[in-house]
């Protein structure tokens, strides 16, 4: 191929080998989700595109023309054999002649905005490139928290930008430093519309640059208001509240009702996660057609019931199976919660992949219901040299907080295979699976240390993995840790006034969402903790 560019650096593309490209998108017109997820399906299906992530999507004020909608940001690796003349010309074509997009005039608003931001040959060297009308790296790239920002979940925290030899970690946190407001984004979570207005969770983290596995507590970095996700267990045999509302849809109507009333009388949004199949350890599992009797009705009920606030309650399905989530979806489900992560029925990551608007719970788990508590060996084979673990960019010292790294890879591979199977990684949530595989005192380790796993990226020489911006969901609601400690062995229930303090303690160490039972109690202990951590 001839390259009609005077290049200012190495070839483009080395023969035989594919470049990478990181992209940006920016939307602010129309419906903003459906142009993103067009524009990377449209990728997608060239044949010299191979689309390898997507980051989370941010939605930020108009940076230069303030006379404009909200923008929907992130931004895209690609691999693809196009020369960067190409590749540009594919974003071109995907942005005016399949997204209509019409140029008012610069800065203004677009159904969607695809920009070049670095192009590596195959070898992984980075083009550096400047004509009239394609200059590489993006000149206006250092000035824009909403493309340095998604592009840092996707870049090593070494990665430098090739004129400034700077990584580009440093500049992100250089524009940080300046505390200017506009610059913090709003992490979002897209959820499915109802009556046609977009529904997100959101959340706000404070710039990363203080976080460090050095610091005994990672000060919390959230400092968006943390959301409450109320429990509806129909089950007969749920260790907690076993029996009180299971085949009775009256009752767990008004139960739902008390929950909505409770959350948002201190809350702007409420999550209601139903279940239908007990996850107590050793607990029989309900059959699947026991656990779509239990939830698909109830949750068609609740959606059809229009006394409900609909679009601030947010409908969540506590289920590992495929079948039930897929059913859920087409009930109004908005949020999938699978407690095994993916790994007791992996066509559940199918499902949520072809449904990008419906969030993932994805939880850390090991073994099974019968046999995860055998498994809470987390020493065995720990070192590992081709791994390199870090917190907020900064190596982990000698030893430092060993459980929660191993977790942390853990979860890291459950990511990797969910995003393998087509899942986003702006549907994603992150549960550490307190309970789950852990025993006590590793439940407390694993809550004191949630800034950590907030800040973890383990890289390794074919992958990168950075929960930043993953937001973290912890159900320590009436669990035998809890127990172990108060002398609150014998009845779940009898937990719930000592969960409302471990909700403040989870807000404080860093959680963005608390599953709990009794919402009356635990919603204002979150407030509390909300108004004492985050200063909300
Ligand atoms: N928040 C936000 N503001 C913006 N302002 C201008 C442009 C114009 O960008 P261009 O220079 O790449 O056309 N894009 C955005 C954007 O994507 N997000
Ligand atoms: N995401 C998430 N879901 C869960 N579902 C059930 C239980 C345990 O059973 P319960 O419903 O009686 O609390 N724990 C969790 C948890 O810790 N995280």
């Amino acid at each position: 191929k001839s390259f009609d560019l005077p290049v200012a650096s190495k070839t483009p593309v080395i023969p035989g080998k594919s470049s990478t490209a990181f992209l940006a998108f920016g939307s602010n017109v129309g419906d903003r989700l459906s142009n993103i997820q067009y524009a990377i399906d449209l990728l997608a299906a060239h044949p010299e595109v191979e689309v390898r992530q997507v980051s989370s999507i941010f939605e930020s004020e108009p940076m230069y023309f303030q006379d404009q909608r909200l923008f929907l940001n992130g931004c895209i690796e690609v691999e693809t054999q196009l020369i960067p003349r190409e590749l540009l010309e594919l974003c071109k074509q995907i942005e005016y002649e399949e997204l209509k997009r019409v140029k008012e005039f610069d800065n203004g608003p677009r159904s969607i905005d695809l920009d070049i931001i670095f192009y590596k040959n195959g070898d992984g060297d980075h083009i550096v490139l400047t004509t009239e009308d394609l200059v590489i790296p993006h000149p206006r790239l250092l000035e824009r928290t909403f493309v340095m920002e998604p592009l840092c979940e996707l870049i090593s925290h070494d990665e430098v930008h090739p004129v400034t030899a700077e990584p580009v970690f440093v500049h992100l946190n250089q524009v940080y430093d300046q505390e200017r407001d506009a610059d913090i984004l709003w992490k979002v979570i897209p959820l499915p519309q109802v009556d046609g207005k977009d529904r997100f969770l959101k959340f706000k983290n404070k710039p990363k640059s203080g976080i460090t596995a050095n610091s005994d507590v990672p000060v919390s970095d959230t400092i968006s208001p943390t959301l409450t996700m109320g429990i509806l267990n129909t089950t007969p045999d749920s260790f907690s509240d076993g029996g009180c509302f299971n085949d009775n849809l009256d009752l767990q109507l008004s139960r739902v009702k008390s929950i909505v009333q409770e959350v948002l009388n201190l809350s702007k949004q409420v999550i209601i996660d139903i279940g239908g199949c007990s996850t107590r350890p050793n607990s029989k599992q309900a059959t699947l057609q026991q656990e779509i009797e239990r939830t698909i009705p109830l949750l068609r009920a609740i959606r059809a019931c229009s006394s409900l606030p609909q679009s601030q309650m947010v409908l969540s399905i506590d289920t590992y199976r495929s079948e039930v989530a897929q059913l859920a979806i087409e009930a109004g489900v908005d949020v999938i919660n699978d407690i095994s992560g993916g790994k007791f029925d992996p066509k559940i990551l199918s499902v949520v992949a072809k449904n990008p608007n419906v969030a993932y719970a994805m939880s850390h788990i090991r073994g099974s219901i019968h046999n995860m508590n055998e498994k809470t060996n987390y020493d065995e084979g720990f070192e590992s040299d081709d791994v390199r673990e870090r917190c907020g960019g900064l190596e982990f010292p000698e030893g430092k907080a060993p459980l929660i790294r191993v977790l942390g890879r853990e979860l890291a591979s459950q990511y990797t295979t969910a995003v393998g199977f087509g899942v986003k990684r702006w549907q994603i949530l992150l549960d550490p699976g307190i309970g789950f595989a852990k025993h006590s005192a590793q439940n407390l380790e694993i809550i004191r240390n949630l800034g950590i796993l907030k800040n973890y990226s383990m890289q390794t020489n074919s992958t990168f993995v950075n929960f930043r911006n993953i937001p973290v969901l912890v159900g320590p609601s009436r669990k035998k840790f809890i127990g172990h400690i108060t002398g609150d062995t014998k009845n779940a229930s009898d937990r719930d006034f000592v969960t409302g303090a471990v909700a403040s303690a989870c807000v404080g160490y860093g959680a963005d969402i608390v599953r709990v039972h009794d919402t009356a109690n635990c919603v204002k202990s979150i407030k509390m903790a909300d108004a004492l951590y985050r200063s909300l």
